[in-house]
């Protein structure tokens, strides 16, 4: 399994997310020495498959973003299906339930020493608390992020992909155990975009996140390496 990160650096995960395997790859190419795995997600792999894994995988370790949520049985199968491509990290969401974490869970096992860091997606960080109403949860973000925190990591799940904004409640709750990946992450003065609760790489580092996940701050810089390095320098060694 991927250590946790021991430097700044190793912290900052950027996401790739293009359809296209060529700019995938030149990203990757001046990303990975400056951070600690890069993620792919929905974009890429529904657009180009398992082989635009292999293609990023000798670059850095691979956070592979898909977000499984299925029945038990299926979201097992995706994950055997997906433990040859050695992904260092993967998703499913928290709200598919006990029994799928579970089951995600056996499968990964599989894999040994080797295998994967299972990840919860707790409340997507693109959604505020009038959208999670509006999809018939009652209580607000904080508290339905706590809810399906508790049941992932009962389940089986390592650890938790939340906003910056529960990463504090979240270590209160559960202590320094669940490793905490965090996007809607945003430099000050950088744009939003679609991302509801947010706070910058400091913010999300100080209240106790492993690992910040950056996109379009990154990839969408006309040098996507200097924006790297330039949020690098602003977090603690
Ligand atoms: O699982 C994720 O990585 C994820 C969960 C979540 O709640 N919010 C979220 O933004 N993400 C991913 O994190 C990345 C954020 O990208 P930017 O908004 O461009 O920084 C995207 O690739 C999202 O798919």
């Amino acid at each position: 399994m991927l250590d946790r990160p021991g430097s700044a650096a190793a912290r900052i995960i950027p996401a790739i997310d293009t359809a296209d395997p060529a700019r995938a790859e030149v990203l990757a190419a001046a990303l990975a020495p400056g951070c600690g795995a890069l993620k792919l997600g929905l974009e890429l792999f529904t657009a180009e498959g398992p082989e635009a894994v292999r293609r990023i995988a000798p670059h850095a370790p691979v956070f592979l973003d898909l977000k499984l949520h299925d029945i038990p049985n299926t979201v097992a199968g995706a994950v055997r299906s997906l433990l040859p491509l050695r992904p260092a990290m993967l998703t499913l969401h928290a709200g598919g339930g006990a029994a799928m974490i579970t089951a995600a869970r056996e499968a990964a096992e599989a894999a040994g020493a080797a295998r994967p860091i299972l990840l919860a997606v707790t409340v997507l960080t693109s959604i505020d608390a009038a959208t999670l109403a509006e999809t018939g949860v009652a209580g607000g973000t904080v508290q339905q992020v706590l809810r399906l925190a508790r049941l992932a990591l009962a389940a089986g799940a390592d650890g938790l992909v939340c906003s910056p904004q529960e990463v504090a409640r979240i270590r209160d709750a559960f202590g320094q155990a669940p490793m905490l990946v965090v996007p809607g992450v945003r430099p000050a003065g950088s744009a939003l975009g679609d991302q509801a609760r947010v706070a910058t790489p400091a913010e999300a580092v100080a209240a106790g996140a492993d690992w910040l996940v950056i996109g379009r701050p990154i990839t969408g810089a006309a040098d996507p390496a200097a924006a790297l390095s330039a949020i690098v320098a602003g977090l603690p060694a």
